[in-house]
């Protein structure tokens, strides 16, 4: 197929938020009231405007270069929020550039006569833009929503779906960085390694190890609420430290899959909570699983226990946990997600010297991302393809 080689030479240019009515609602509300790029959620909590070293929202095309975009022959894809630095966003987009013309909101924006009909793919790489009708009704020949990551709560997969517009995810690509965040939380909590940091960076702060003893992973019970990939990846990991592994599911796994790692179903939640030593959450965000864990599930855990949170922050109660941790009720929390994220600075959780609180970088590696893009590619070009889509998120 032919490719402009006007087009070959364009940068990808990172959403500008407050540009347009529709450009300000692809704006995360959280990134845009602390008026920082909407480059990612590590990017949200270091980047401001100012500083931001992406330059390359800065740029634009002519009327000419748009015109044969609209003409060229490779699907149209439009990028919500493809952002970051040290690379990423060129090593992502040389992949997309492979199979589509990239369209970034500033270049649909300007020129979108030319473009809407053009666009048969949004990829949403970060953040937690709002895709809502009227955008969907601005996309005529809109195919399929190529989400990276496999959380879709910040997608109405329903009201999508009523545009006949596909939306898939990357569970698989996410599998195993997820798990290991989740088993380097539960280490850094059990052993405090943060609070350990940051003595040993002040030299004169007096420390025994006996000021700072912690809890042993080896041989305690974990109890993993939400078994699908990642939790069975985590369970996989849990077994080489010889963990009891109890699991609570919508589903109970095959009894080879249990056997395979050991873990043992509770059909009741409660169960799990009364025994484990270490409580993962790994469930999607639904009606159903929001604040699953409030001030009467966090009373039932041990006082000796640990919650990690690898899932999305509104699975559990916050102003709950906040009481919780504050009383000892339980003996400490690691979470990678929170709501908002990211939290305001007086957050009552921040104060707290019993959490550790890492800035959702579940799928934060350079492994993780690529094959996260090189998923949501191949899902994509499946719907565009009319082949059978590797990973579907079907409407409830
Ligand atoms: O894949 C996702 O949705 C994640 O948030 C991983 O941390």
């Amino acid at each position: 197929m032919l490719r402009s080689k006007a087009f070959s030479l364009l940068k990808p240019i990172p959403l500008m938020s407050g540009q347009s009515n529709l450009a300000y609602k692809l704006t995360h509300p959280a990134i845009a009231s602390h008026g920082l790029h909407c480059h990612g959620r590590i990017a949200n909590y270091r980047q401001r405007c100012k500083t931001c070293p992406c330059n390359a929202g800065r740029r634009t095309i002519s009327a000419a270069q748009a015109k044969v975009m609209a003409e060229t022959e490779l699907p149209g894809i439009l990028i919500l929020d493809i952002g970051g630095t040290h690379g990423v966003l060129e090593n992502l987009a040389a992949l997309l550039k492979k199979h589509f013309h990239l369209i970034t909101m500033k270049e649909f924006l300007e020129h979108k006569k030319e473009m809407s009909k053009k666009i048969q793919s949004v990829f949403v790489f970060e953040g937690r833009p709002t895709i809502d009708r009227e955008l969907l009704e601005s996309l005529p020949n809109l195919k399929v929503i190529g989400n990276s990551g496999v959380g879709v709560d910040h997608l109405d997969v329903k009201m999508i779906s009523e545009f006949g517009v596909k939306v898939t995810n990357t569970p698989h690509a996410v599998a195993d960085s997820t798990a290991d965040i989740g088993m380097a939380l539960m280490l850094a909590s059990a052993r405090r390694l943060v609070e350990g940091c940051q003595v040993a960076v002040s030299p004169d702060t007096k420390c025994f190890a006996v000021d700072w003893l912690g809890v042993e992973v080896t041989r305690a019970t974990l109890g993993i609420i939400g078994m699908g990939s990642i939790g069975y990846k985590v369970a996989q990991r849990a077994r080489a430290f010889d963990m009891r592994i109890l699991y609570h599911n919508r589903h109970q796994r095959s009894q080879e899959e249990e056997e395979a790692v050991g873990a043992h179903y509770c059909e009741k939640m409660e169960d799990l909570l009364q025994q484990a030593d270490f409580v993962m959450l790994i469930v999607n965000l639904t009606p159903e699983t929001h604040k699953l864990i409030g001030k009467k599930e966090l009373g039932l855990m041990k006082p000796t226990a640990t919650l990690i949170n690898i899932s999305r922050g509104a699975v559990i109660d916050q102003d709950a946990l906040v009481e919780a941790l504050s009383n000892k009720v339980i003996r400490a929390a690691a979470l990678d997600v929170t709501y908002p994220e990211p939290l305001p600075r007086d957050h009552p959780l921040l104060k707290l010297n019993n959490i550790i609180i890492t800035p959702h970088i579940g799928t934060a590696t350079v492994q993780a991302i690529r094959m996260m893009a090189e998923e949501a590619i191949a899902n994509m070009l499946a719907v565009l393809n009319g082949q059978p889509i590797p990973s579907e998120v079907c409407p409830k």
